[in-house]
């Protein structure tokens, strides 16, 4: 049994990676920290997983993390890079669920996280945890960096596109939507359920801090630089993103349903739909699942490819627990099978 740590354990993402990992067979939860909650038992504040861990929340403390085989970070930015340095030195292996080590350019992440980068010398090493992309980097990292939500549905959407030089790289155009969850438990007013029902809004229209991230794995694909404009929009709903991508097609003879379902065609966790089948939230809710198809409206240069994930488990902790089971010589898919919650 792998011994697993979780630091921030009562946000959204730390209480669906204890979701995940109850049924997990080869991971145990030995050690979970909040400084708000500490003492407190976890099936005191989350009624939902009584019967699966005996377990109370502590506060952090480096030490006792290091003696886990695996520690999970599920904290705001400018957290885990405080911790991480000592953890790695002392043989442990960390998933960072937040962005402080997604950035490799310490200025750049700087610049869209408003705060000086302290940990820039474990940038090269850390691993973008997208399994479809770097899978093999993953298996012996001891740090990975696990994506955005909205990265994760855009990157997934756009790889076959890029890798494959069939669209224009410098226009690329990503709206996507996502439910209110993304933005974590901590009380905001523009999240309170009176602020979000029955209505729709654009955000971060003039920049969003998922952006470098996004183009910076999006040139890794393409083998140069591109630009994409990114719209996020908040969904009067709790879990879920539908990202709508648009990208002008340079090469218009490439059956590109083949080409989609041929990329993915090995990946557990990436559904590629029938032509003429749209993806829905509520089809991946719950599920560590992104569901992708792709059109060409009248037979144009403009290619539309609509991606979607839930972004508490492809966007976060169900990534990252595939990203656990790649580190440790797990088959991919433990504990991962979940179906989608319908309706
Ligand atoms: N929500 C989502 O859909 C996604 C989130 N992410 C990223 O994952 C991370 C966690 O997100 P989410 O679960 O939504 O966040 P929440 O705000 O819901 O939870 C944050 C957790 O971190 C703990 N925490 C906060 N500050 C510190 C600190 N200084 N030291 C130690 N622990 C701290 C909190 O507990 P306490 O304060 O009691 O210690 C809490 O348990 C973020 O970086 C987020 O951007 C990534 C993809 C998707
Ligand atoms: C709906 C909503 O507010 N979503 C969040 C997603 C942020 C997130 O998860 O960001 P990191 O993992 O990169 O920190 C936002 O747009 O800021």
């Amino acid at each position: 049994m792998a011994r697993i740590a979780i630091v921030g354990g009562t946000g959204y993402t730390g209480v669906e990676l204890l979701r995940l990992l109850a049924a997990h067979e080869a991971a145990e939860v030995v050690a979970i920290t909040s400084r708000a909650e500490a003492g407190r038992r976890v099936d005191d504040l989350y009624p939902n997983l009584r019967g699966f861990y005996d377990l109370a929340f502590t506060e952090p403390d480096d030490k006792l993390l290091a003696e886990c085989d695996v520690v999970f970070f599920a904290t705001p930015h400018n957290v885990a890079m405080q911790s991480v340095p000592g953890l790695l030195a002392a043989g442990a292996r960390v998933i960072d669920l937040s962005a402080d080590y997604r950035v490799r350019d310490a200025q750049l992440w700087s610049r869209w996280y408003g705060e000086p980068h302290t940990s820039a010398d474990l940038l090269q090493q850390a691993v973008y945890g997208l399994p479809e992309a770097n899978r093999e980097r993953i298996r012996d990292a001891q740090l990975v960096a696990c994506p955005g939500c909205y990265p994760t549905s855009i990157l997934l959407g756009l790889k076959p596109l890029l890798a494959n030089d069939l669209v224009d790289s410098q226009h690329l155009i990503a709206s996507a939507a996502s439910g209110a969850s993304g933005a974590g438990r901590q009380a905001k007013i523009d999240n309170l359920l009176t602020e979000v029902d029955g209505s729709f809004k654009a955000y971060g229209v003039g920049g969003h801090r998922h952006l470098p991230e996004i183009e910076q794995e999006l040139a890794l694909f393409a083998g140069h630089p591109v630009q994409l404009t990114f719209v996020p929009h908040l969904l009067p709903m709790v879990r879920g993103i539908h990202a709508t991508l648009f990208a002008t097609l340079t090469d218009a003879h490439r059956d590109l349903q083949a080409l989609y379902e041929e990329t993915y065609a090995d990946e557990p966790f990436v559904d590629v739909l029938p032509a003429g089948m749209f993806p829905q939230t509520r089809t991946v809710r719950g599920a560590n699942r992104c569901q992708i198809s792709l059109q060409v409206p009248q037979g144009r240069d403009t290619v539309v490819v609509m991606s979607t994930i839930d972004n508490l488990v492809k966007g976060a902790s169900g990534q990252a627990i595939q990203n656990m089971n790649i580190m440790l010589g797990l088959p991919e898919t433990m504990g991962l099978d979940q179906v989608a919650l319908l309706p």
